[in-house]
């Protein structure tokens, strides 16, 4: 994958991603507003338009027991299991494998009235990264989804609508040490979620209707993918 024509720009982003995802929302300045809490997870957005477009960022913050990052990831990133978790997906195509953790995507998703069907081309990485609060702790994992161009879906050239996005989901996890002598079970395995995405709508659509669809998917999205990491990995030995 280092001799990709992408790496330089997959290496750029994903440490700008990374960096802003370890922000947390107070110190990332002003602006971050409370949109919905669910427990453990609270989502924020900033209100943001484009050329009159919403594009507000969302970056939503979550803790999970009985999971890892790692295992997270695994599941976020593999095309195998996306219909299963990703409920406004019509049609999923990986157009290129350019390494066993790099792929690029070609995705349509469900309508959305009035708005046009929408697609989006994007190269998705997944990354471990050293835990540099604890140096013997377990390692952190992000996967980072950025908008690309590919010869084969030139955008706009159908009737879907281009959408422009870059997502990053990153995962610390924590183990507590359990009783002595005791196996580490799932019991003691914690792990905390950021999810930051930025989703430029492409074409125009009412800022009022985006701006629903965003309060009503992204709490959804990010518990229903939860809950499908831990029924899937409920039974396994745990991957860190
Ligand atoms: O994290 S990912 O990379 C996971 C891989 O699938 C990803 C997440 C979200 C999208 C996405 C694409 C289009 C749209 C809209 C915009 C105008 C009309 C369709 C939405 C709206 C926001 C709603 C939404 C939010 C969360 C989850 C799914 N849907 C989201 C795509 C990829």
């Amino acid at each position: 994958a280092t001799l990709h024509r992408l790496w330089p720009e997959i290496e750029k982003v994903v440490k700008q991603e990374v960096a802003m995802a370890k922000l947390g929302v107070g110190e990332s300045g002003t602006g971050w507003q409370l949109f919905a809490e669910d427990g453990e997870m609270r989502m924020y957005r900033r209100e943001e338009e484009v050329d009159g477009m919403v594009v507000d960022p969302l970056k939503a913050v979550h803790v999970v027991k009985g999971i890892t990052g790692r295992e997270l990831c695994h599941y976020f990133f593999n095309p195998q299991y996306r219909y299963d978790w990703e409920t406004t997906l019509e049609h999923m195509n990986v157009l290129e494998t350019i390494s066993e953790d790099t792929l690029i995507f070609h995705q349509t998703h469900k309508r959305i009235w009035p708005a046009s069907q929408r697609d989006v081309v994007f190269w998705s990485h997944l990354r471990r990264l050293p835990n540099d609060q604890d140096r013997d702790g377990p390692d952190i994992w992000t996967v980072v989804n950025n908008s690309t161009e590919h010869p084969d879906h030139p955008a706009n050239a159908g009737k879907c609508v281009r959408i422009f996005l870059t997502v990053c989901l990153l995962c610390q996890t924590r183990v507590d040490p359990p009783k002595a002598g005791a196996p580490v079970s799932r019991d003691d395995i914690t792990c905390k979620i950021t999810y930051c995405s930025v989703v430029n709508p492409g074409g125009w659509a009412p800022a009022s209707v985006l701006r629903a669809v965003y309060k009503r998917e992204y709490p959804k999205f990010l518990k229903r993918f939860t809950a499908y990491v831990k029924n899937q990995t409920k039974d396994k030995p745990i991957m860190y």
